[in-house]
């Protein structure tokens, strides 16, 4: 992603004498940041969530910026005439890739997600969590520049919620931005990101980090040359400290902690990791 994705001045009503969802919104999305959105039922998530990914246009105001941008909305539409593998297959078509390299991405993500045993299934015969896998693959085969998450881990099994952090921390490492909403407060708690609330129609900064920072995290500590400047990556999904120079404390959330390890480990400057140990409990 290389430039800012921008709201400015936005608003959103729905019918001409509609009540505004949303109104006066400035909003820039920068490469390689989480964000999480909230607020009550009806206050207008979605809403925010549809212009963010482009799939909604907004009744007053400017979008600027908009980045390859990829979208898991809060209803998936299920009943199209395709296998799993074929829409996804087509969808990667869509979004740019070869046929042969969108099927291959569609065959990783469907093993990725455990759902590789559905794939000759139609769509419309899939139960609702393999149906939110594939909802889920279709956003993430093509490495989007820009992620908007609306619920997205609704449905899902424990070991694909997992993989889906992971993903989040890939596409923010990797200088992509996410969007997400998700009604478990603990959702991504520990990372790196801001927090919106959606409230009366506007938009409030909540905090510089998300939630309630309580979950278990990894601590990896790192040695390098001196002077030598960590990768952008990690420290886009971790909280890095110098302990002396060129070592370092790299602390994040343990979903985040293989994504980090492949950063520091697949960087230009050769990176000496020398533990790795989980930080449980209160800090
Ligand atoms: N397509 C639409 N047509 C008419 N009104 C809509 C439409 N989509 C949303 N609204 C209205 O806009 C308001 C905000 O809805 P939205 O779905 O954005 O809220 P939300 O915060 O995501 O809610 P929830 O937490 O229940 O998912 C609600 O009053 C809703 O009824």
């Amino acid at each position: 992603m290389q430039r800012e994705l921008r709201l400015d001045g936005v608003g959103r009503r729905y019918g001409i004498r509609g009540p505004w969802v949303l109104r006066g919104i400035d909003l820039g999305v920068t490469p390689g940041t989480l964000v999480r959105v909230e607020g009550t039922n009806g206050s207008g998530k979605s809403t925010l969530l549809r212009l963010l990914a482009g799939i909604d246009a907004p009744t007053e105001g400017r979008v600027t910026g908009r980045p390859r941008t990829a979208y898991v909305p809060e209803r998936f539409p299920p009943a199209l005439p395709f296998t799993a593998a074929a829409y996804l297959t087509h969808l990667g078509t869509v979004h740019g890739l070869s046929r042969r390299a969108a099927a291959r991405a569609a065959g990783q993500w469907l093993e990725r997600l455990g759902v590789a045993a559905h794939a000759s299934t139609p769509l419309a015969r899939l139960s609702k969590g393999s149906s939110q896998k594939v909802a889920v693959a279709q956003a993430l085969l093509a490495e989007p520049e820009l992620l908007v998450l609306d619920e997205a881990w609704t449905g899902l099994d424990a070991d694909a919620r997992g993989e889906l952090e992971r993903a989040v921390a890939e596409r923010t490492a990797s200088g992509g931005a996410v969007v997400f909403v998700d009604h478990d407060p603990r959702r991504l708690a520990d990372a790196r990101g801001a927090t919106y609330t959606v409230r009366d129609g506007a938009l409030h900064r909540r905090t510089e980090h998300l939630g309630v920072p309580d979950g278990p995290r990894v601590v990896v500590r790192v040695q390098g040359p001196p002077g030598d400047v960590l990768p952008a990556g990690a420290l886009r999904i971790a909280a890095a400290e110098e302990d002396r120079p060129g070592s370092y404390s790299l602390t994040v959330p343990a979903s985040h902690s293989d994504v980090l390890l492949r950063t520091l480990l697949t960087a230009g400057t050769r990176w000496h990791v020398v533990s790795v140990h989980a930080q449980e409990g209160p800090r």
